[in-house]
């Protein structure tokens, strides 16, 4: 079973112009920036009551990030869930008919192992599922 959104992730051009813009928008500062080197993307997060924004970067031209802006510009790029057990849910995702971008989660921001979902198997929207990393 999935929890709750996790953090909606945002790709953008330029993270200190979209900072700059989100500063304004959600009346705060952003809490922490962070560089993911396996995706290639550099990263800022912003509370937003309860919920969390994450602004991603390109810090490559292979980033998924820098392809996906490259299609489609800017704008929503993925939808996170939080998960208590990320390899059980895969499990459970892929004999769903899901198809899984990375059985093997990876280390993303936040302190979190992260996983995503093809785009094309869940309707257009890239899901990522997020675990916590315990300390
Ligand atoms: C730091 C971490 C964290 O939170 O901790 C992050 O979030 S890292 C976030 C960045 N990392 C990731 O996104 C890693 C997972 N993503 C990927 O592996 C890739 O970006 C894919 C989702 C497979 C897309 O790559 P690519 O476009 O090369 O793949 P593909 O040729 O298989 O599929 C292409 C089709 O999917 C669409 N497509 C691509 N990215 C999409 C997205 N974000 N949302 C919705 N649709 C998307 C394309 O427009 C195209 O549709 P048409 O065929 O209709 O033209
Ligand atoms: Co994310």
């Amino acid at each position: 079973m999935l929890g709750k959104i996790e953090h909606l992730g945002i790709a953008v051009k330029d993270l200190d112009k979209a900072n700059e813009t989100y500063e304004k928008l959600l009346g705060r500062k952003p809490y922490k920036s962070e560089a993911v080197e396996s995706e290639h993307v550099i990263t800022s997060f912003f509370k937003a009551g309860e919920n969390k924004i994450e602004l991603l970067a390109a810090t490559h031209e292979d980033s998924a990030i820098a392809k996906y802006i490259e299609k489609k510009g800017e704008g929503i790029h993925h939808v996170a869930f939080n998960v208590e057990d990320i390899n059980a849910e895969l499990k459970r995702l892929e004999k769903e008919g899901f198809t899984i971008l990375n059985k093997e989660p990876k280390k993303g921001a936040d302190n979190k192992w992260v996983a995503f979902i093809h785009p094309k198997s869940s309707n257009g929207v890239l899901v990522e599922l997020c675990q916590e990393i315990a300390e």
